[in-house]
């Protein structure tokens, strides 16, 4: 499958209905710390406008949520994953990203054959706390060399002035969370990112 080279992560649907109508086709909804009610009804808003954008939703962590939302893509990360139920995501036909950070983490990501793999942190970020250095992109090349036609999200510390160098070597995708939404102009900060990707497009 191909992805789109941007790949915007938001933490909640006022910021899906703020900038996926400027062309965002592809979004993560992340949510942290919210009752499962309030986080159930902001899948549902936002797999609507993404639907009516042609913009494909991942939910985040959510994997219960996701299947009774009726969505079909979701992200975990390793700790995610361990707790999920795969065959039942599987079952329920959604298709499933997962995080990697080393060499055993990318072991367990193919295992359960996902749809990308993502490798952060590439740069700093001040979005998650993380055991990891950042990666380099040296190391993006040799991701993409062990996993072939699989697609590969980069993520982490990306802003427009660095998206160059992870797609030539070798990203399929560029997430990012606070270069877009906390800059003093989102919206135009979106365009640029819509632009500056639209040769890996
Ligand atoms: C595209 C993408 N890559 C990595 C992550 C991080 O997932 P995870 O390690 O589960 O951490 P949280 O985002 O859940 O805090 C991601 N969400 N998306
Ligand atoms: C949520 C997340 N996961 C990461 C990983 O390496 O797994 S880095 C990251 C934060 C990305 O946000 P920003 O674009 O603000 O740096
Ligand atoms: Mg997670």
């Amino acid at each position: 499958m191909k992805l789109d080279p941007f790949y915007l992560i938001v933490d909640s649907t006022d910021w899906i209905a703020r900038l996926v109508p400027i062309g965002v086709k592809l979004v993560q909804l992340r949510i942290k710390d919210q009752p499962e009610e309030e986080i159930a009804r902001q899948i549902r808003n936002a797999k609507s406008i993404c639907a009516d954008h042609g913009c494909q939703l991942v939910v985040n962590d959510y994997w219960r949520l996701a299947i009774s939302e009726g969505c079909d893509f979701i992200h975990l990360g390793q700790e995610d994953l361990a707790d999920a139920d795969v065959d039942t995501i599987r079952n329920a036909g959604l298709k499933l990203g997962v995080s990697t950070h080393d060499g055993a983490e990318l072991s367990t990501a193919l295992a359960v054959q996902p749809e990308y793999v993502a490798l952060g942190p590439v740069y700093p970020t001040v979005t998650k706390k993380l055991k990891w250095a950042p990666q380099g992109l040296e190391k993006i090349t040799r991701w993409k060399a062990d996993i072939g036609d699989l697609p590969l999200v980069t993520i982490g510390g990306l802003t427009v002035e660095r998206l160059s160098g992870v797609f030539e070597h070798g990203a399929d995708s560029a997430a990012v969370v606070t270069d877009i939404t906390r800059s003093a102009d989102p919206e135009a900060r979106t365009r640029e990112w819509i632009s500056a990707t639209e040769q890996w497009r």
